[in-house]
């Protein structure tokens, strides 16, 4: 196949290809094209093929290029085909009216998804003690006087009235401080407690929805019996969902759900088509739904984009709701338009950081680049005012700058610091980049650090396992418990073995090198695998060359990683260009969820970094 010369098409989307083509009894171009296609595309992050940006389209160079074909021609083909099916028919491709070509597969998540979700935001939940509501949203949401409307306390009425709550918001816009309060109140109405479950997609993202929800709930103001049955444990989905080695379908779904009255998502940004449909219809009917994360961050790795989808471009409420929601807080809330769709009395969107006040460099940069407005994001940097931004210069090797922290780091480890510092002093710093290959990518960055370090003396040279060495787990190893993401660092054990030290919600595990599945170095990472966790300072090094792969989302999620700094590397000038394009993975569910006004959104297929 020719496309495969000009389209990092994978042996998965060929053999595709071929299978359909067989199964087809038929070997026509243009069905072979679009099947590879589309499953490139959803390896690739989309959950389908939207035919109206591929047809037309030339792919490759002039002399060796191929031309796709027209929009209508290539529609009449497909829908001619035996293996090419309508919505709601059993085929291996199923192509629907506005022209998305999607994998049985795909279509069905899809399709149930938003089936579940409408059914769930289309209830608003009756036997409300309002009285006891009001009281519980005065005492846990006091006025403040600077804001002028208190969203976290709307955020709180909206979950309790619906059984499908989304908020989203930036980083310390109080997203868990609030999911607490909620779940106070939510145990104030019940007859009988709720049984809940707090889980988030990766083990970090878990670890640290735990700490934030002990925190918080011990400075709620609330009676010992309340807070007793706000769990303090979290989990990752795959666990909650019961996860099984080699195996795609979990323990729990439709016809054996999770044993839960409440289930709290967090980092629901990082979620895919795939398992978000699997985890909602593994939800008992009668149980609420609560998604928590932020919308303009990078999308899940694999296919999909289904917080943003399902937040799409709400404003405002429906009538009805909005009068509940101001009477119950005591708030008029801003004009922002009258919703119709009762989707849009589930969305609520936090918009005051606690963390980062009007004075704060990162507050101010995250906004700029949210908006896409590169002068004032160049500003902030070049100036380096407020102080907690600042890009480095362009003589400054990013490498130095980086390896100047890490040294501290191993110079702990080597005057015998505690596990728990190690790992606080690691955690503090993280060098980000947009890329894995090229020289500001990945594995070079990485490579550079190291040599740094050695030439510092606190590596030997030639030496794979060295004391201090992070390493990022990049593939699922059920036995071992160890999962994509998860990082851990080699120390010595008090066997007296270097062993890998993981810290996880039950303690520290040790897993011998040997052992491990597929790693790599972590003193670099990228964005994409960042997602989840936040250090106090983080080095952001863009390449140098445009890509893709550059986008506003990806600075935007990478600049939130900091809590405290943010630098830049930017040597080549490309945050002007990258802040430009958007990402936005092709989709139905926006549509099907929000109806025709989204038909036909700018969406630009953007090949994902994993
Ligand atoms: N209403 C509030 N009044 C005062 N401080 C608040 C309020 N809400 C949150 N905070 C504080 O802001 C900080 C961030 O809150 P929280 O961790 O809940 O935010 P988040 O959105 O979950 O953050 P992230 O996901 O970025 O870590 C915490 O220190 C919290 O105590």
């Amino acid at each position: 196949m020719r496309l495969k010369a000009l389209l990092p098409l994978t042996d998965l989307d060929l053999h595709f290809a071929r299978l359909i083509g067989r199964l087809a009894g038929d070997q026509c171009p243009e069905l072979l094209t679009a099947a590879a296609l589309t499953s490139h595309v959803t390896g690739a992050g989309d959950v389908c093929l939207p035919l109206d940006q591929w047809s037309d389209r030339k792919i490759g160079d002039d002399g060796d290029a191929i031309s796709l074909p027209g929009r209508a021609e290539w529609v009449t083909l497909l829908q001619e085909s035996p293996v090419v099916g309508s919505p709601g028919e059993f085929k291996p491709l199923i192509l629907d009216r506005a022209g998305r070509l999607y994998l049985q597969r795909y279509w069905a998540y899809e399709q149930q998804l938003s089936d579940l979700l409408r059914q769930r935001s289309q209830q608003d939940l009756g036997g409300i003690d309002e009285e006891k509501l009001q009281q519980g949203l005065g005492l846990l949401f006091p006025p403040q006087p600077d804001l002028v409307v208190d969203w976290q306390k709307v955020a709180a009425a909206v979950a309790v009235r619906k059984r499908l709550a989304v908020i989203s918001g930036g980083p310390g816009t109080g997203k868990t401080s609030t999911v607490v309060r909620i779940l106070a109140l939510l145990q104030q109405q019940a007859a009988n407690p709720l049984v809940i479950a707090l889980a988030a997609p990766t083990g970090k993202a878990a670890a640290r929805l735990q700490e934030s929800i002990q925190i918080a709930r011990e400075q709620l103001p609330m009676p010992a019996e309340v807070l007793e049955t706000i769990p303090t444990r979290a989990t990752t989905l795959h666990r909650l969902m019961g996860s099984r080695p080699d195996r795609v379908q979990f323990r729990h779904d439709a016809h054996n759900p999770l044993p839960v009255d409440l289930l709290v998502i967090d980092e629901a940004s990082m979620v895919d088509m795939a398992l978000m449909a699997k985890v909602v219809a593994a939800l008992p009917v009668g149980a609420r739904l609560i998604l928590l994360g932020d919308r303009n961050q990078l999308a899940s790795v694999e296919a999909g984009a289904v917080l943003g989808d399902i937040c799409g471009d709400q404003a405002g409420y429906t009538v009805d709701c909005r009068q509940w929601l101001e009477r119950l807080t005591g708030q008029i809330l801003p004009d922002e338009g009258l919703a119709l769709n009762p989707l849009a009395d589930a969305v609520v969107q936090l918009r005051h950081s606690y963390r980062f006040g009007g004075q704060s460099g990162i507050g101010q940069l995250a906004e700029a680049v949210n908006r896409g407005d590169g002068e004032t994001a160049r500003r902030l940097l070049d100036q380096a005012q407020p102080a907690d931004v600042r890009q480095l210069d362009r003589e400054e090797e990013p490498v130095a700058f980086a390896a100047g922290i890490y040294r501290d780091y191993l110079q702990r480890i080597a005057g015998g610091a505690a596990v728990g510092e190690i790992f606080a002093a690691f955690d503090s710093f993280r060098v980000l980049c947009a890329l894995r290959s090229g020289p500001a990518g990945v594995a070079g960055l990485n490579q550079e650090i190291r040599q740094h370090l050695e030439q510092d003396g606190l590596i030997d040279r030639g030496v794979t396992w060295y004391p201090g060495r992070p390493v990022l787990i990049t593939r699922n190893d059920h036995n071992l418990k160890l999962y994509n993401g998860d990082i851990g660092i080699l120390l010595t054990h008090d066997s007296g073995l270097l062993q890998v030290c993981f810290q996880t919600a039950d303690g520290l595990r040790w897993v011998s090198p040997a052992r491990l599945p597929p790693h790599e170095t972590a003193f670099a990472m990228t964005v994409h695998k960042s997602q989840g966790s936040e250090f106090d300072r983080v080095l952001l090094v863009l390449p140098e060359r445009d890509s893709p792969l550059l986008s506003r989302e990806l600075i935007y999620t990478g600049l939130t990683r900091s809590r405290r700094k943010f630098i830049l590397s930017d040597r080549r000038g490309m945050l002007l260009p990258a802040l430009a394009r958007r990402t936005r993975r092709a989709s139905g569910l926006r549509e099907k969820l929000w109806g025709d006004e989204n038909r036909g959104a700018d969406v630009t297929a953007i090949t994902v970094e994993r």
